[in-house]
């Protein structure tokens, strides 16, 4: 399968400058993630925040936000914790939907300070999406990206007796209380959120064990690239929320608009790529981690039987899957280099223009005693 990189901005300075630059402008890079979480790791300060978007505005990159409050974070986790609370289930409990709500608030609010596009990635709770849905009811070109497991799952497992199980579910923003999946279920099918992405960022259960009596020590992440689509048919399509032509859109041609590769991606037209399936909607699909190609160890999905199977996969006009076999090449995936100044640039300037002239005349005070 091609492939492209989103790069993360993890402090600034005139190097990080330079290099988003070179990323840019010769590496086919339009995209940079901010972590406000991850406090003493991956975390920047706001300072950070708004020279790393100024930047991105200036080349026509993309900021992506993880927004949670890292400070708010460290110290829920220190409180959950003090409190004998050593499990999976801390893990939820130290980071609640608020503190997603108020970074992805904060950094909605940076980004119209300098006046750029935002996109919101792993939207996990209704806090995040309803400062995204006014946003872009004020006009505010924001980007909310749900992923698998937020509208799929609820938080449940994470109470799970089995440590194993439990931990296969940590992730971050968290996988959120039931009610939560339904509202992002709605904003999707209501265009209040855009796509669907995976966040995959698996680990087997070995690695989870880390954290086996400190929940602030097992790796943050889950499988959904190899789920994606089903679960997105079962869960938005059987369900009768979108329309198949819908879907197309929420995991594909959203997509590729977004980064700017479209229409090579993202479209069945005379020039583009040719990367198909073809879903069969009356056959059924069931998920584990026995039969998945992943080397992870568990599924977080396992057991899920859908309607819904994909027969076929086509990449660059090639068949890639059929009859359950996988028929490519190592190495067949390239490197799709993405161009700056997707259509969400579009106007910027004009825009800009319009507030700087919106100010009131300055004052003369020249001639004051
Ligand atoms: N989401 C997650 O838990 N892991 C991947 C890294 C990140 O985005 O936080
Ligand atoms: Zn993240």
């Amino acid at each position: 399968m091609d492939y492209g990189f989103h790069m993360a901005v993890t402090t600034w300075n005139e190097k990080v400058a330079k290099d988003m630059e070179l990323l840019v402008k010769e590496k086919g890079i339009n995209s940079f993630k901010f972590f406000l979480a991850y406090k003493g790791a991956l975390m920047v300060t706001d300072e950070q925040m708004l020279q790393g978007f100024k930047k991105c505005k200036e080349l026509g990159a993309l900021p992506l936000v993880h927004a949670e409050n890292g400070d708010a974070v460290a110290e829920g986790q220190s409180q959950i914790f003090a409190m004998g609370i050593t499990g999976p289930e801390g893990h939820a409990l130290s980071r609640p939907p608020v503190l997603e709500g108020e970074a992805t608030a904060r950094s909605i609010r940076l980004a119209k300070f300098i006046n750029t596009p935002l996109y919101v990635v792993h939207v996990m709770s209704i806090d995040a999406m309803q400062e995204i849905s006014q946003a872009r009811q004020s006009g505010q070109r924001v980007i909310g990206e749900p992923i698998v497991s937020s509208l799929a799952l609820d938080d449940s497992k994470l109470w799970d007796a089995d440590f194993k199980i439990a931990a296969q579910y940590v992730m971050s923003p968290p996988i959120r209380s039931a009610g939560h999946d339904k509202a992002l279920q709605a904003a999707l099918s209501t265009g209040i959120l855009q796509l669907v992405g995976t966040d995959h960022a698996p680990f087997n259960s070995s690695q989870k064990a880390q954290g086996r009596h400190d929940f602030r020590a097992i790796p943050n992440g889950v499988n959904g690239i190899e789920e994606r689509m089903h679960i997105v048919w079962d869960v938005m399509v059987n369900s009768g929320k979108l329309s198949p032509r819908e879907y197309v859109r929420i995991t594909s041609t959203a997509c590729a608009q977004i980064f700017n590769i479209y229409p090579r991606k993202g479209a069945i037209l005379p020039g583009s790529d040719a990367d198909i399936i073809i879903l069969n909607p009356n056959a059924t699909t069931k998920i584990s981690a026995s039969t998945h190609h992943s080397r992870m160890d568990t599924n977080i999905y396992e057991g899920w039987t859908m309607k819904g199977n994909i027969e076929v996969t086509i990449s660059q006009g090639r068949v890639a899957w059929e009859n359950g076999r996988l028929h490519v090449k190592r190495g067949a995936g390239r490197y799709i280099p993405m161009a700056p100044f997707s259509y969400l640039f579009d106007g910027l300037d004009k825009l800009d223009l319009e507030y700087v002239s919106s100010f009131k005349a300055p004052v003369d005070r020249s001639t004051a005693a």
